[in-house]
């Protein structure tokens, strides 16, 4: 069952085409890592997908909903965790929790037991009353996807989620996101490639705009002799030039 299927996806900027006629194409329930040098198209690919900016052409269809025709409801039932956590500063974690609750809807009770449920699937217990500006890094981005997730949203788009992070952040964050296997679908960029070989289902690999290999990572390593993800990035990297 596909969660996302893009057609052709296309988005050219004057004479620069960011993406070129990409087919990809997503399972539900499945951790998607999405990967590329600087300048492949990755945001570019994210921000179509989540209705952000409109494609010059091709349509992407997610749970059955047009980005191109029905990007109300995309809107609905996707949500972003952008690289910038979108934290109040001077609010606690379990305020931002409950805030972001009822911006989507939420009555004021339903909001609690939400921001409730939140703070116990990730861990946020020992920092709810806190200020949000007071929290390290990885807290802060384990509060953003929280509050991502608190609108139940189908598909959840992560953007470089440990990006900054020192390694024991980036691995209790990794658990985090591992969690979510199975039960929404996710579709992560990051430039560290440990991350996404150890997070993701499969892989797509950008270059210049194209969508030129996609598979699991094993899948990956071995179309290109390589043992190592990061050899079979760098050569897969390398021949799409
Ligand atoms: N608003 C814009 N106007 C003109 N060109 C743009 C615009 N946005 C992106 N581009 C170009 O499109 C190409 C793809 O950019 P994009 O940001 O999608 O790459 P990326 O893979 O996300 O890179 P990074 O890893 O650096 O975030 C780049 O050449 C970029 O300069």
């Amino acid at each position: 069952m596909l969660a996302i299927k893009t057609e052709n996806l296309t988005k050219k900027y004057k004479d620069k085409v960011a993406v070129n006629s990409i087919n990809l194409s997503i399972n539900k329930g499945e951790i998607y890592g999405l990967l590329g040098v600087n300048g492949a198209g990755k945001s570019t690919t994210i921000k179509m997908l989540s209705c952000l900016i409109k494609p010059t052409s091709g349509d992407a269809v997610l749970n059955g909903y047009s980005i191109v025709n029905d990007s109300e409801d995309v809107k609905r039932i996707i949500n972003v965790s952008p690289q910038e956590t979108a934290v109040a500063p001077n609010l606690t974690v379990r305020e931002n929790l409950e805030l972001i609750a009822e911006i989507y809807g939420f009555e004021k009770e339903t909001a609690v037991q939400k921001a409730q449920n939140m703070i116990d699937d990730f861990e946020l217990a020992e920092v709810a009353k806190s200020k949000a500006k007071t929290l390290s890094g990885g807290w802060q981005r384990r509060l953003s996807i929280a509050m991502a997730l608190i609108s139940d949203p189908e598909i959840l788009f992560l953007d470089e989620p440990t990006l900054g992070l020192d390694v024991l952040a980036r691995r209790e964050l990794w658990n985090k996101i591992s969690a979510l296997k199975g039960k929404i679908t996710v579709i992560l960029t990051t430039h560290y490639l440990e991350e996404a070989e150890s997070l993701s289902d499969r892989i797509g690999i950008m270059v210049k705009g194209n969508l030129v290999a996609e598979g699991t990572a094993d899948e990956l390593k071995n179309s290109v002799n390589a043992t190592a993800f990061e050899d079979a990035f760098v050569k897969i990297a390398e021949e799409g030039k």
